[in-house]
């Protein structure tokens, strides 16, 4: 490789993600010449991208390393070819994008996010069904469809798995899966490079348009602009749209109203954290695709005690999995236990029935010893109410014991709340964000 190349990728390190790293830049191959670098991209798919969106910072970050001004030759082939064979490099600026008329496209979404490899239950049962039906039924059954809750509960996942099927479907299909700010990047990089014309092109002509975590707009103003046409320019063709967010639409601050508007034509599906035998069951599923043997007494022991997200309990298993082969040891309980310690501590540590009580109080502006009192008024009682629901969904205690600890209260108080916030939380949704927030706080 050559060195002048290395010590670039070793520069963008810092400043891309390792999934952009890996997905685009490590691939190529590099070559100095007489002229700069030539840089190979093993499909056009890839030159695309490298060109669209990174090239500009390629050349500068070479220019600083190099001092001198460096130009970057693109193209598709491999540095160990032979030179007669090869095509002839083209000088690819950033200026040429707009005069290339038709528009190379590639999908990117991940082949191993797929409605089969999604367990369902029923915190995510909507969401999964209405995932499907827009994948079935492109721009006709519900545009967009909004997919909002917590980090790690799997939105990404139904979304590259809508993806997925309508390119089963029909491998035609044009799908763009972006976060949130790979699209305000690329907007950026238009407007530095005034490219805006390619820029609109190239996400207007696309089947499906799939962006997540859309939270990242806000205050972005000119960002939110230029999506609110995208949006309207593809919703007014039936080209359907995807979008993830972290928390309902409505409640994010410093996005404009008429795309929160826009947000609500189609339909919004909240994703919740999942139950215990829901956790139980993706812990299961993740081992068996990794063909990591685990036990049904493992899985209960990580769903029991790592509750906050999916992505937690998947990077348990990927500790244990490791620790297990490098100690060539199978993964019992014990094993479990021991090798993940510290991490079941930290999440067994918030998860105490005064601090529920604590974490409620500062929540709902009340003070504590009134929220333990027998004083009945709304203000205090159902903020009572969440936290002994709270209680006995997130520790072990027995339905009296939680009474006991709420200032003597009987148990059958105790299931009459549970019940209570349970049923308000299918019918009210600002009881279900705070319900969610609470346990995010809490398991977070
Ligand atoms: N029901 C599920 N079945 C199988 N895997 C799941 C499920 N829910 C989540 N996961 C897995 O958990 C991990 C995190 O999920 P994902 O990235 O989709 O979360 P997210 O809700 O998009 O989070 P963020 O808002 O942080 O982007 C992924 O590896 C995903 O496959």
């Amino acid at each position: 490789m050559s060195d002048l190349w290395r010590r670039c990728l070793e520069r963008l390190e810092g400043e891309l993600s390792a999934e952009d790293l890996h997905t685009w830049l490590m691939p190529l191959q590099a070559r100095d010449d007489a002229d700069g670098l030539q840089l190979y991209a093993p499909n056009p798919y890839t030159l695309d991208a490298v060109r669209d969106r990174y090239l500009t910072r390629i050349e500068a970050v070479l220019s600083l390393l190099s001092g001198q001004s460096m130009t970057v030759r693109l193209e598709v082939g491999s540095s160990s070819a032979n030179g007669s064979h090869r095509p002839t490099p083209v000088v690819v600026k950033p200026s040429a994008v707009a005069e290339a008329p038709p528009l190379n496209f590639h999908h990117n979404l991940d082949p191993h996010y797929t409605f089969e490899t999604f367990v369902e239950g029923k915190s995510n049962q909507l969401g999964k069904a209405a995932a499907m039906q827009v994948a079935q039924n492109p721009g006709r059954a519900y545009n967009p469809l909004l997919l909002y809750g917590g980090t790690g509960l799997g939105k990404t996942h139904l979304m590259h798995a809508a993806g997925n099927l309508m390119r089963e479907h029909n491998p035609n299909f044009k799908v763009l899966y972006l976060r949130s700010e790979q699209f305000v990047g690329s907007m950026i990089e238009a407007l530095r490079t005034k490219s805006m014309d390619e820029f609109k092109r190239r996400f207007r002509s696309v089947d499906a348009l799939l962006i997540d975590d859309i939270q990242f707009f806000a205050g972005k103003d000119t960002t939110q602009e230029e999506f609110f046409h995208t949006f309207n320019a593809l919703f007014e063709s039936k080209q359907q749209i995807i979008l993830t967010c972290d928390r309902y639409p409505k409640e994010v601050d410093k996005l404009e109203p008429r795309l929160k508007s826009r947000l609500g034509w189609g339909l919004s599906v909240a994703i919740e954290p999942p139950d215990f035998e829901t956790r139980a069951a993706i812990l299961l599923a993740k081992a068996h695709d990794k063909g990591v043997k685990v036990s049904e007494d493992v899985a209960m022991l990580l769903a029991k005690r790592i509750r906050s997200n999916v992505r937690d309990l998947e990077g348990a298993l990927n500790t244990l999995a490791a620790r297990a082969n490098f100690y060539g040891r199978p993964i019992t309980t014990d094993f479990a236990e021991e090798t993940l310690r510290d991490l079941l501590a930290t999440h067994a540590q918030a998860v105490t029935v005064p601090n529920i009580q604590k974490i409620v109080a500062e929540y709902f502006g009340v003070r504590l010893q009134d929220l333990l009192s027998k004083r009945r008024v709304r203000s205090l009682a159902r903020p009572r109410q969440i936290a002994m629901a709270l209680s006995k969904e997130l520790t072990e205690h027995s339905l009296p014991e939680i009474g006991e600890a709420f200032g003597g209260r009987d148990h059958t108080t105790v299931l009459h709340a549970c019940r209570t916030i349970r049923k308000l939380c299918e019918t009210d949704t600002r009881m279900r964000q705070d319900w969610e927030q609470l346990i995010r706080s809490l398991t977070g």
